[in-house]
């Protein structure tokens, strides 16, 4: 599926790129470029962008005319997302970016090597796919996905692997928000050290 990208980061697979505003956990209400990498295997059943998973639908893109893009835009903040952005080598794409002054955040399901240079790491780890060890406590923000009330069990077991200072999200599976945004409510209050993440530009109709 992803033979043909050659391993030096110089060209990525690229579904979209836009700007917006973060909608989620910490740099929620940030103005931010994002470009959003085809390729997943993880397999998360209510994936909201299951569009991107098959990496041969997206051309393939120099990662210096992505940055090129992403300078053209006055918040010089990047979300690489996907699809799985980790299963590229991200190192030259933000190498280009931090030596143009922008601040790079990655979303991440931590099921592949960490690569790339980061001012802040989302780690939504998945039961579907293990993150790999090492990326829990290069995490700044751990934000687990809550479907059903077992994943308040899980999201604690995660929470044990991450650094003392990582945040940590609770967010509701959008297909079941109804039902579980007042478990998450309850829950929060009960153990504050865990906050609610909303995807709130799917509120907002903002990509
Ligand atoms: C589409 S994923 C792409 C990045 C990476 N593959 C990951 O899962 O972190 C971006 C974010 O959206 C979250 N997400 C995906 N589908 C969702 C849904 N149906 N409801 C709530 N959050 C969702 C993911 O957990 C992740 O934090
Ligand atoms: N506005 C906005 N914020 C986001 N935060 C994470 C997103 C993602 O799909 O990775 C996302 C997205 O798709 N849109
Ligand atoms: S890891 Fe991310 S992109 Fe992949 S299926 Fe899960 S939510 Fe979707
Ligand atoms: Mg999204």
């Amino acid at each position: 599926m992803t033979a043909q990208v050659p391993e030096d980061g110089t060209l990525l697979p690229l579904m979209e790129e836009f700007y917006t505003i973060q909608g989620e956990g910490y740099n929620t209400g940030k103005a931010a470029y994002f470009i959003r990498l085809g390729g997943c295997d993880v397999g998360c059943h209510w994936c909201d962008v299951k569009e991107s998973w098959d990496a041969s639908l997206h051309p393939l893109t120099t990662a210096d005319q992505i940055v090129t893009n992403a300078l053209q835009f006055p918040a010089k903040t990047v979300v690489v997302t996907g699809g799985e952005p980790l299963i590229y080598n991200l190192d030259y794409l933000t190498a280009q970016m931090k030596a143009n002054g922008v601040t790079t955040f990655i979303e991440t399901s931590g099921a592949y090597p960490l690569s790339g240079h980061w001012d802040w790491i989302c780690l939504s780890p998945k039961k579907f796919k293990a993150p790999q060890p090492a990326i829990a406590k290069e995490a700044h923000e751990l934000k687990v996905i809550v479907f059903n009330k077992s994943d308040f069990a899980w999201a604690e077991e995660y929470a044990e692997l991450v650094s003392p200072g990582c945040k940590l999200y609770l967010q509701p599976e959008w297909s079941k928000s109804k039902e579980v945004t007042p478990l998450i409510i309850d829950y929060v209050m009960a153990n504050p050290k865990w906050e609610i993440s909303l995807q709130t530009h799917k509120y907002l109709n903002i990509p």
